[in-house]
């Protein structure tokens, strides 16, 4: 598997912690920064992520910022995302299950540093359940 990831400055000290945990997973990560906490603007480190998702070169992207809006409005301007922004495990998972997310926008000034390597656990390990979800998703794009 081929997680993709990016952040502004508010999401940096977040997202160091999720790449050590995905890559003690034995995960590939593509990290397209920023690593630093300079101030930076979002879209120019979410749209690679959300390229890198579209385009099968990894199979789910994760963004964060400091409401998660942001990167999630950017992420979602793409036709092949669906970027769902969660502040609780079980947004997480409903996310999954429902909306088949393949990018996961983590809140980084509203939600503890273990909540969000939580909600990376459960956006991983659930599963899209299908079904009437299916033809929901199918209707969610715009020509
Ligand atoms: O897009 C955002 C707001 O919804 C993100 O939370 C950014 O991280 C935030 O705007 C950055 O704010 P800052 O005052 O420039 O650090």
């Amino acid at each position: 598997m081929t997680i993709s990831i990016g952040n502004d400055h508010a999401g940096t000290a977040y997202k160091m912690s999720v790449l050590n945990q995905l890559k003690a997973k034995g995960i590939r990560v593509i990290n397209h920064g920023t690593d630093s906490t300079e101030s930076v603007d979002y879209p120019d480190f979410i749209h690679p992520v959300a390229q890198d998702v579209e385009n099968g070169e990894a199979q789910f992207g994760i963004i964060i910022c400091g409401s998660g809006n942001g990167a999630n409005m950017t992420a979602n301007k793409h036709q092949g995302i669906r970027s769902a922004l969660c502040w609780t495990k079980e947004i997480v998972a409903l996310a999954r299950q429902h909306n088949n997310a393949n990018v996961l926008s983590i809140p980084a000034r509203f939600v503890s540093e273990q909540q969000a390597l939580q909600f990376v656990t459960t956006f991983l390990e659930t599963e899209f359940e299908g079904g009437r979800h299916q033809n929901r998703i199918g209707k969610i794009a715009c020509q």
